[in-house]
Formats: C-alpha cells, sequence, structure tokens
C-alpha cells in the first residue's frame, strides 16, 4: 500500500472504531443508570450485576478492537474484546475474540486460511487508530515463518517492560489458541519452557472459559501463583480482558489469617510436603482419643458415675463408624456417653423409689411415685419436671431426661471427662503436636498441614470452593499442596501451567504425574508450548550447558528471536560485589533492570543501590531472589553471585530462571571463577 492508501484506509477504520466507542458509551451509560435504580431499589443482587457490567465496560476501553478479517466470501469480520450489536439482537458490529468465528483471527496461515483472505490487526491510542498491519493469506510465502501476525508479534514482545504483564489477545498463536479452547474437562496440563507463554495463556483461557462456560462465574475461578509479587504481576490481565470476578492467591493465602511466608530450610520443606504426612496427621489425630484401661469416675452432683472401659469402646467405635471428621464425630461420641451416664441417673432415682422388695424408701412410695430425695436431686440437677394435675410424676418422661442430659453436657466434670477421653482440637494443636510449636510462626510449607489437619478434624468446612483452579508455576506445589488445592476444587476442573526445569521448591515436583494422578487418574491431559516469546536465542544459547547439565532430556523452547546481544559473565571478588554490581545498575540507562540474587546479598545490594525490599516491581532497577523473580521479566537482567545460587539443592533450576527472565540482555557477576555451567558465556572485564 502507498502512504496515501495507509491514510484513506486509517480513516476508513477509523470512523468503524469511533462508531464502536459511541456503542459502548450508550451501553455504559445504560448500565450505569441500570445501577443507580438497582440502589435505590436497595436490590443487591440487581446492583452486583450492573457493578459487574460497567466494570466489564470499562474495562475494553483500551483496545476495544484490535482486528479485522476479511473473508474470501465476502464477510467482513471485526474482532475486539467484547461482542458489540448495532442494537438488541441486531446486526454484529464487533466480534468478542472468544467466539468460534473469530477463531480464525489466530489459527488462518497462508498454507491454511480457513476461508481468510485478509487478516488485519490494528492499533489504537486511546481512541485513535495509530496503525493497520495487513497480511494476505492468499499471497506467496506468507507465514512461512509459522508465526501468525510475525510483525505485531515482535512489536509486542520487544516493547519495555512496565513491571506488570500485558494480555496478549491481539497477537495469541496458533498453538497457544489451541490450548486456550482446549475442551478439557478435566486437568490441562501446560508444559513448556521459559517464555513460552504459558501464564497469558492460563489467564487467556480462564477468559475464555469464563465467557464459554458462565456456571463457572457463580461456582468461581480461582488463580493460584508462586507469590504475592508474582499476583500483582499479573493482576491486570484479567481485569483487560473484562473479568473481575477471578480471585488470585498464593497456597498461603488459602489459609486466612497466617502468614505463612517464613522458609523452612529445604530438607525441613520436603519433609513435610511430602504426601506420607497426611497419614502422619491422620494417625496423629486418631491417636487424641483414649480408650482407658480402667473405670472413668466422673463426679455429678454429689455422686460419682462410673464408665466402663468397654463403654468408652463402644462409643468411640459408634463415633468412629460415621466417617465424620474428628470434632464431630466427638459430639457423636458426646452423646452416646452422656446417654449412658442419663439412663444410670434415671435408674438410680427409680431405684430408689422402688425396691426390689416393692417397698418404698428414701422417701419414695410403694405405687412408684418418685419421693421427696428424688425430687431434690432432680431439681438440683436442673431438671425441671412438667407439672401432673395435682401431684408430683411417677416416671421421668422424654423432657425430663432431655433435661436430664443437658444438665450432664453443661457440667464441668463431665465435660472434663468427654475431654480427657475425645478431646476437642484444631489445626494448629495438631500441626504442633506432632511437629513441635514453630518457634517464629507457621512457615510456608506448614500451611498444606494445617489445611489437611483441619479437614480431618472438621474445622473450617465452610471454606470456599472453585468450579476451575489455574495453578501457575505449578512444578512449585508440593504433594501436600497438591492436596490441598485439590480440596478446594471438587469438581477437578483445572488448568496447570509449569515447567519441571524450573522447580525451586525442594518438596516441588519432578513429574507431573506423580502429583496429579492420586487425584485425577485419567482425568488429565498434557499439552505443551514450544516457542518462547520472551527470551532471545543469545541468552537461550547461554543457558544451554546449564540445562543440558541438569535437564539433558528436556528440550530448549526455540527463541522467536535475536536480541543482537551476546550475554557476559565478569569476574569479581566477594567484597567487591555490591561496589560492581551498584556500578553496573548506575549506568544502566536502557529500560527494566532487573538484579536478581541470593538472599545473603539482597540486604548489602538493597543497602548499596538504595533499592525496595521486597521489591517495587514498576521501579527502573529491581532487586530479588531467583525465587521472587519467579514467572517475571524484565529488560535487562544482572545475576549477582550464581555461585551460591548453585549452593541450594535445586539451585541449578533457580539459576536457569534468573536466567531466563530477561527479553533483551543479561549480565552475570560471579565472585571468584564462574560455575562451570556458565564458563562458555564471554567474559567481560567489569
Ligand atoms: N502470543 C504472544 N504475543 C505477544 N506476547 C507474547 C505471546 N506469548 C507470550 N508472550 C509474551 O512472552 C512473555 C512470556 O510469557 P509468559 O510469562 O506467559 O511465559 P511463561 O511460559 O509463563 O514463562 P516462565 O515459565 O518463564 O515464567 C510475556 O511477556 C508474554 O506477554
Amino acid at each position: 500500500m502507498t502512504g496515501n492508501d495507509i491514510d484513506r484506509e486509517i480513516d476508513i477504520e477509523q470512523k468503524y472504531v469511533a462508531g464502536l466507542y459511541a456503542r459502548v458509551d450508550a451501553l455504559r451509560e445504560a448500565a450505569a443508570a441500570r445501577l443507580v435504580a438497582a440502589r435505590r431499589a436497595g436490590d443487591r443482587e440487581a446492583v452486583a450485576v450492573w457493578q459487574a457490567e460497567v466494570a466489564r465496560l470499562e474495562a475494553v476501553e483500551h483496545g476495544l478492537c484490535f482486528g479485522r478479517l476479511d473473508m474470501h466470501d465476502g464477510r467482513r469480520v471485526y474482532i475486539g474484546r467484547l461482542g458489540l450489536f448495532r442494537d438488541e439482537g441486531g446486526e454484529p458490529l464487533l466480534v468478542d475474540w472468544r467466539v468460534p468465528v473469530a477463531r480464525v483471527f489466530y489459527t488462518a496461515t497462508a498454507t491454511d486460511p480457513h476461508g481468510v483472505r485478509r487478516r488485519r490487526r490494528i492499533t489504537t491510542r486511546g481512541r485513535t487508530v495509530i496503525a493497520l498491519n495487513d497480511e494476505l493469506l492468499d499471497a506467496d510465502g506468507a507465514g512461512i515463518s509459522g508465526l501468525v501476525g510475525e510483525a505485531a508479534l515482535l512489536a509486542a514482545v520487544t516493547t519495555e517492560r512496565t513491571g506488570r504483564m500485558q494480555d496478549i489477545v491481539t497477537t495469541l498463536q496458533a498453538e497457544q489458541d489451541r490450548i486456550i479452547r482446549h475442551e478439557s474437562n478435566g486437568v490441562l496440563v501446560v508444559e513448556g519452557g521459559p517464555g513460552t507463554g504459558k501464564t497469558a495463556v492460563a489467564l487467556h483461557r480462564v477468559a475464555y472459559l469464563l465467557y464459554t462456560r458462565p456456571h463457572l462465574r457463580t461456582r468461581g475461578v480461582l488463580v493460584v501463583g508462586p507469590s504475592r509479587i508474582f499476583l500483582d504481576y499479573i493482576g491486570q490481565v484479567l481485569p483487560g480482558l473484562g473479568e473481575n470476578s477471578v480471585v488470585t492467591a498464593t497456597i498461603a493465602d488459602l489459609w486466612p489469617g497466617v502468614e505463612g511466608s517464613r522458609a523452612d530450610p529445604p530438607e525441613t520443606a520436603e519433609l513435610k510436603g511430602r504426601s506420607i504426612m497426611a497419614e502422619r496427621l491422620a494417625a496423629a489425630v486418631r491417636s487424641k482419643v483414649q480408650i482407658p484401661d480402667t473405670p472413668v469416675e466422673i463426679e455429678f452432683e454429689q455422686e460419682v458415675l462410673r464408665l466402663h472401659p468397654d463403654t468408652c469402646g463402644r462409643a468411640v467405635q459408634k463415633a468412629r463408624r460415621t466417617g465424620l471428621p474428628h470434632n464431630q464425630a466427638r459430639l457423636v461420641f458426646q452423646r452416646e456417653i452422656v446417654d449412658v451416664l442419663a439412663r444410670r441417673l434415671v435408674e438410680g432415682m427409680e431405684a430408689v423409689v422402688l425396691t426390689d422388695t416393692g417397698e418404698a424408701i428414701d422417701g419414695g412410695s410403694p405405687d412408684g411415685r418418685l419421693g421427696e430425695a428424688d425430687l431434690r436431686a432432680l431439681a438440683a440437677a436442673g431438671v425441671v419436671l412438667g407439672q401432673d394435675d395435682g401431684g408430683p410424676r411417677t416416671l421421668l418422661d422424654e423432657t425430663d431426661r432431655a433435661g436430664l442430659r443437658c444438665s450432664l453436657l453443661a457440667d464441668t466434670g463431665v465435660q472434663a471427662a468427654l475431654d480427657g477421653l475425645w478431646p476437642p482440637l484444631t489445626p494448629e494443636r495438631v500441626v504442633s503436636d506432632l511437629l513441635g510449636e514453630p518457634a517464629d510462626g507457621w512457615s510456608a510449607a506448614d500451611i498444606p498441614l494445617l489445611d489437611e489437619a483441619a479437614t480431618l478434624i472438621g474445622h473450617g468446612n465452610d471454606r470456599a470452593t472453585f468450579g476451575h483452579v489455574v495453578v501457575d508455576e505449578a512444578q512449585e506445589l508440593s504433594e501436600m499442596a497438591w492436596r490441598m488445592l485439590m480440596r478446594r476444587c471438587p469438581a477437578k476442573s483445572m488448568t496447570i501451567v509449569g515447567d519441571l526445569a524450573q522447580t525451586g521448591n525442594p518438596a516441588g515436583t519432578s513429574s507431573w504425574d506423580r502429583v496429579l494422578l492420586p487425584h485425577v487418574r485419567d482425568r488429565r491431559q498434557l499439552t505443551r508450548l514450544t516457542v518462547n516469546y520472551r527470551t532471545p536465542a543469545e541468552i537461550m544459547a547461554a543457558t544451554a550447558d546449564l540445562l543440558a547439565a541438569h535437564h539433558p532430556a528436556t528440550p530448549p523452547p526455540r527463541s522467536v528471536r535475536s536480541a543482537g546481544e551476546t550475554p557476559w559473565r565478569a569476574r569479581t571478588t566477594r567484597a567487591d560485589l555490591p561496589t560492581v554490581i551498584a556500578g553496573l545498575a548506575s549506568t544502566h540507562t536502557d529500560g527494566q533492570l532487573a538484579i536478581i540474587t541470593p538472599a545473603i546479598h539482597i540486604g548489602p545490594l538493597a543497602a548499596a543501590l538504595s533499592l525496595a525490599t521486597p521489591p517495587d516491581l514498576t521501579g527502573k532497577v529491581v532487586l530479588l531472589t531467583p525465587e521472587q523473580a519467579k514467572g517475571l521479566e524484565f529488560d535487562s537482567v544482572l545475576i549477582a553471585d550464581p555461585a551460591t545460587i548453585l549452593t541450594t539443592p535445586l539451585g541449578h533450576n533457580d539459576l536457569y530462571v534468573a536466567m531466563t527472565r530477561a527479553t533483551r540482555r543479561l549480565g552475570i557477576v560471579h565472585p571468584g571463577p564462574p560455575p562451570a555451567e556458565l564458563s562458555a558465556m564471554r567474559e567481560l572485564q567489569p
């Protein structure tokens, strides 16, 4: 197209796009008016509905329309963030990217055009069309790279990072689209190397599922991420796609009231994460129930009641047969014991009234009437007798017996005896009895144990469950964390994304089957992403020795581009490390820089560079540990002291994570000689 042609086309699209915004404005006005009316009427349900609608319409302001398809049959379809019609039930003006018609926007290629003649990408700033990018799918040679909309894609992946993830709805690739629209109702595992878009795909899948399976709006969708930092990083993606109802959480957030941010030593974390802990906790809870060897004596209203071990054993059995969790089964046990005690008391009283020989003793009368002493005993026990016509009752009726049972239940002596036999438990007590009182608060690895204990004792049965759960950086979850998460998703409908070569948690996984099979058997499907959109080819080449040494069977993802910058390493001394890093950071001018370093250097480096900890992801220079850097990306990355990163059991994976965070440049500063896996990198003098 000539310059004039382009201007003319931009004019045409500008008019069309302006019409779309006018339609959105009209819908917004109508929704705002309905919201006001609902508020006035005090109709809470309607308020929630219209609030969500207003938010949805606000969210699509940026990039409302981003594509156009010209079909061979003459149809023209505009693609955008939501569907718009000229009027109610009228002609479609804009098609939501999630409907089937829009799919070809992401999948059509020159070799398989699906009836598409031209794919046009429309770039807007605010409400103004600023650029168009056309692909003619019937032109020779188009689409050879296998990428859909290559120019727009490369523009997207090379823009400066901001510390906040953006949606990729305008440039989704075919292999990503297939996963987003995957029909699986069970567990879909998405595996792929660094930068292959796993996070992006998982979030777009959420938007797709909410659109195509509306019941999920009421059942709820949960997105689990490795850290709060990460959840902040991805926090804008779903709202940008018009979805505001999704809950995001770390595993620790799912246990409210406990921070769980403390890290255990690796061996302890690994141990606490094993599924055997579930059996140990179950055994610990069972062991709290005591069947005594000798009769238990309970003092009640100046009487001594005796509970025989067999009686206790029968009550325990009956309570256990219900299959209820510990604290609920305790109620059954308690009822059994109190029934026995109440029966004893009643029998005792009636025995006073009528002896074997039929004689009345203790103030009772031969016709079976209760005597004065009996009445006094009952009154002392809080039993209020119903009034017979004119005289005392001869027998305890059901109301009287119920009253007696209440009195027994309220009695501190009886309660103490019951607690001794079947104590009520809290999750904290179960876990600390098993592992010892945590000295400085619960650790991250304790959270799934507390949750397991809560399930065993029936505490917190009202915790939220979700219709679909997305797990990002899923390789980090321990077997115990999987158990916890599976309880949050009764339908076991999940999207799980991760990379086994990036596992940093010693309790994390090295096999999807190992963690998933016990929960979902064959209701799982594995899919793979193969193209790295983040990390340039030069940086991936620098990771080759590391990956080959520790994950020889894992193919590195294919980088979509080269950055033209060779990663480097530079030697220094331990003492000079902060000065060298500070010097490099101070001369950095181009885009966002992340300094990734083991926890021991965070304090000194934060002081030397006046940087915030925990990090502010939107800062020009960001200081983090490899663990905190998980899932994030930056224009440039500087790794300080790789050898110390490698000293932890899965340090090689942490180093791989750190090295693959950059979209452009990577530098590594190592005190002393370089780790063998990095020795082939170009060496610089800092
Ligand atoms: N189709 C696409 N169009 C534009 N950008 C894309 C596309 N796919 C991925 N990206 C970008 O590539 C980068 C990496 O994506 P993402 O973080 O989802 O990868 P990941 O597989 O989760 O990475 P990691 O495992 O390393 O955390 C992001 O900036 C994302 O926006």
